[in-house]
């Protein structure tokens, strides 16, 4: 799986977003060490606060499937640049993906930016910083 075909697969994800407040869809897509591609979009709430992003959907949906390799992570949205994932799903990608792992954002326009999980949150506090 290329870079290319983890774009259009977030971009296939994105079309499932639920959002009538924002109307903002974006698309992610998860591809795992066995090859898997996990798909995400975001669906919105009315009490905003319950929104949750493309990223985290298919994060979740992957590990709740048992999923725990991932190998790299591709965010889709209509934006004047590449989709910039919220602070919530950094830490999210964080905690669950390798710190070296490519987070491949991209938008419509076909702006893409490739950019690994420590960049997103450097110093991120994970599991193994919690005991000694
Ligand atoms: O990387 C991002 C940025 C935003 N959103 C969602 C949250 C909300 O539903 C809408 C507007 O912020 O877009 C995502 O799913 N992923
Ligand atoms: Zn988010």
């Amino acid at each position: 799986m290329n870079i290319e075909s983890l774009i259009a697969e977030a971009k296939q994800a994105r079309e499932l977003a639920y959002v009538p407040y924002s109307k903002f869809k974006v698309g992610a897509a998860l591809l795992t060490e066995s090859g898997a591609v996990y798909r995400g979009c975001n669906i919105e709430n009315a009490a905003y606060s319950l929104c949750n992003c493309a990223e985290r959907t298919a994060l979740f949906k992957a590990y709740s499937e048992g999923e725990r390799e991932f190998v790299a992570l591709a965010v889709i949205a209509d934006a004047p640049r590449p989709v910039p994932p919220c602070g919530a799903c950094r830490q999210v990608i964080a905690e669950l993906c390798p710190s070296g792992m490519n987070v491949i954002l991209a938008n419509l326009k076909g702006d893409v930016k490739i950019v690994t999980v420590s960049e997103l949150l450097p110093e991120a506090f994970a599991a193994e910083d919690m005991h000694e």
